[in-house]
């Protein structure tokens, strides 16, 4: 179901790279709506655009046409302060996104006081057993940790300021596959607790299907169909791509990820 006021809005996104007489569409008029609470994946084989509409709505890229929206708001192309405090990023790698001489408190700390937060000491144990990790971690440096501790880690940076919306670009791809489905039921579970919207963007349909509620299968920078995790469950497409994609991972979907428990 699609709510009738989407939280995130995609109308008519195009992304190009490359020079003017040589421009490269990566993004071709995908539209897509996001309703409060849910989690809408973007799925599809390499290099069809999935992270380049993640990097557009984040921020990090701003050379885009159509409209992204934020409750009905059309997202200015440089992202205020306010954005951030509503929408955070978890990456694919853990391993680059922590910084390796900041121990973990700062790492928490950082957000706080970017965003005017108080009870800072607080928060951060509260947010650090959110995430399954201890006090003890506290004082750690990334190199101290394991991929999933670091993921972990990430996941507690972008949810300490209390935002709505994660933005996840193939949260566990980069991780042992033992510890990929601890992660991705990690963050089935704060969803929940957290009422978050999720954006999530991977190539493996099973942890689409593991979290999302609803996904775009992309191919070639285009949103060719939208299904369900119910249609992605039973194969059900319409479209001869989605079909052959669904074909591929049958196996994997009816699984789920790995060792999921
Ligand atoms: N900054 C950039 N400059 C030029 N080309 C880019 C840039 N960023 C992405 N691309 C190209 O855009 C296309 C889509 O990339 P994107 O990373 O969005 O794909 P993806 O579906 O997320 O796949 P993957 O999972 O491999 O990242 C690719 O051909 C990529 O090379």
């Amino acid at each position: 179901m699609i709510a009738a006021r989407p939280l995130i809005e995609a109308i008519g996104l195009s992304i190009s790279f490359g020079p003017n007489h040589a421009r490269n569409r990566v993004v071709d008029d995908v539209s897509f709506r996001i309703g409060k609470g849910e989690a809408y994946g973007l799925i599809g084989e390499s290099g069809c655009g999935k992270s380049t509409i993640l990097r557009a709505l984040s921020g990090l890229n701003s050379d885009y046409q159509g409209a992204l929206t934020l409750a009905d708001r059309e997202l200015p192309k440089k992202r205020g302060k306010d954005f951030y405090r509503r929408a955070q990023m978890v990456f694919q790698d853990p391993y680059g996104s922590l910084h390796p001489r900041k121990i973990v408190e700062k790492v928490l700390t950082e957000p706080l006081v970017i965003h005017g937060m108080d009870r800072v000491s607080e928060r951060i144990a509260e947010t650090l057993d959110a995430v399954g990790l201890g006090a003890s971690f506290r004082y750690r440096y990334p190199h101290e940790l394991s991929g999933g501790q670091r993921q972990r880690v990430a996941i507690a940076r972008a949810l300490i300021i209390e935002p709505e919306i994660l933005l996840l670009d193939e949260p566990t791809s980069a991780l042992d596959v033992s510890v990929q489905a601890e992660i991705l039921n990690l963050l089935k579970r704060l969803r929940v607790e957290r009422n978050l919207t999720y954006l999530m963007v991977s190539h493996d349909l099973a942890v689409i299907a593991h979290i999302c509620e609803r996904a775009g299968m992309m191919y070639k920078g285009r949103i060719i169909e939208e299904l369900t995790s119910q249609q992605i469950r039973s194969s059900d497409a319409k479209e001869d791509y989605t079909k052959e994609f669904l074909q591929a991972s049958v196996e994997a979907v009816a699984r789920g990820p790995e060792v999921v428990a």
